[in-house]
């Protein structure tokens, strides 16, 4: 595994800006979130730095002043990393690093820092390694002149132009290694899930922390790993499930997030395969989170670029325990009733609406509506069983309450 931004303890800044497509409260929302990633990746928030713009500076992304605020900021406070919620180029990251002496991480670079701390097994690993040699490549040349800081001193002279080139043929051959790496395991894996034989697949997707390895565990009574930081889940887990006579195979993958690194989809390809392959999906939403409407719509942008948009699917509103309306008193006529003051009731006749019968709400915390859940995933999945195998004997028996056979 290459080296890794360690982000334990670090002090960290974020920097992002206001657009004409990205107002201060989107703004907000995304640093949340980066606020959110950067905790998971082990650092602490100290401060937020913003700025409008119409676009951004190209050779130091913000403005030279507001980057002159910041410098004093990092020097005072002990800053470790400061971290850019869009992607920065090659260039404006080794700019900035000039300037701030600090490490620089732009979302891209964060997100693959921390798939690179939770990789555990070796194919996750492989794949993770893989997308960052191809961040670093177009990287290398601002790398160096970080490492002759560092080293600095007599006797360091600045890498000539050869040593960038000996780098990248490095980096190149590694990339062109990891990928044949893969594409052996990618056979496996197929061979694999081709003995898996004629069940049907069923498919968790979502964004990432909404839930979807809870889901697994009460579903299937396994013990996946599941917890309240970003991308708990990397590989994927697959368990036979038998709802009342009928056996399938559920799946739990890694979650999707606003901007994944193409990257990152790109590598994570095999383990996209279990969703490209799936029969249904049960998309599940956290619709206690206030920019769950976002979220949908990123999942379903990655399920496009996957090529698994379309298939049939379940969507499933989890941590319904969770929500709560923001309170609008009736005597106040001034505050505008929005989205976020509807009760569970009004959501439903919006457009979830449209989604008619495939639409679920539960609490996979608390259990609550399982019922309902088991009801409707057993009928989504049995259509595809009978439509595929109309001679089936696939089915096992119904046993009513008391074991007799029905
Ligand atoms: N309040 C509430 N919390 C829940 C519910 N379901 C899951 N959680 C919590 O949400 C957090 C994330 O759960 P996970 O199951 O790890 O989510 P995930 O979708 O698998 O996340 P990734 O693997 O990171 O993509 C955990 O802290 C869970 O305890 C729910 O119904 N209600
Ligand atoms: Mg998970």
């Amino acid at each position: 595994m290459i080296e890794k931004t360690d982000l334990s303890f670090e002090r960290a800044v974020l920097i992002g800006i206001v657009t004409r497509e990205q107002d201060e409260d989107k703004l907000d929302e995304y640093l949340d979130e980066l606020e959110f990633l950067t905790y998971t990746a082990g650092g602490e928030v100290i401060k937020r730095f913003t700025q409008k713009m119409d676009v951004p500076n190209p050779k130091t992304f913000i403005g030279s002043g507001k980057m002159e605020d910041v410098h004093q900021f990092v020097k005072e406070e002990e800053i470790g990393a400061v971290i850019f919620d869009d992607e920065l180029s090659p260039a404006q990251q080794k700019n900035i690093e000039k300037i701030l002496k600090c490490k620089i991480l732009d979302r891209t670079g964060l997100i693959l820092d921390i798939f690179a701390q939770r990789a555990k097994t070796s194919y996750a690993r492989t794949q993770v390694e893989l997308a960052q040699y191809e961040y670093l490549l177009p990287r290398l040349a601002g790398m160096w002149t970080h490492l002759e800081r560092q080293r600095g001193g007599i006797g360091m002279r600045g890498p000539g132009e050869t040593e960038i080139e000996t780098d990248r043929r490095i980096v190149r051959d590694k990339i062109s290694l990891l990928k044949k790496k893969l594409a052996t395991i990618d056979k496996q894996m197929e061979v694999q899930r081709g003995n898996r034989g004629q069940l049907v697949r069923v498919a968790l997707v979502g964004y990432t922390n909404v839930g979807k390895s809870t889901l697994m565990n009460v579903i299937s009574k396994s013990d996946v790993f599941a917890e309240n930081k970003l991308f708990a889940t990397l590989d994927t887990t697959v368990r036979k499930v038998v709802i009342r006579n009928l056996p399938f195979l559920l799946s739990d993958t890694v979650g999707f997030i606003r901007k994944l690194p193409t990257q990152l989809v790109e590598s994570f390809k095999s383990t996209l395969d279990e969703v490209r392959e799936a029969d249904l999906l049960l998309h599940v939403v956290d619709i206690s989170h206030p920019n769950f409407e976002e979220h949908i719509d990123s999942v379903n942008q990655i399920l496009t670029e996957i090529e698994a948009i379309g298939k049939p699917t379940l969507m499933v509103f989890n941590k319904i325990d969770a929500y709560k309306p923001e309170k609008l008193d009736e005597d106040d006529l001034i505050t505008e009733k929005t989205s976020a003051h509807y009760s569970l009731k009004e959501w439903k006749k919006t457009w979830m609406n449209r989604l008619g019968d495939n639409v679920l709400f539960i609490s996979a915390l608390n259990k609550e509506n399982l019922e309902d859940f088991r009801r409707k995933v057993y009928e989504a999945v049995r259509e595809i069983h009978i439509t595929r195998f109309p001679y089936n004997n696939f089915l096992y028996p119904e046993y009513d309450k008391y074991g007799e056979k029905k």
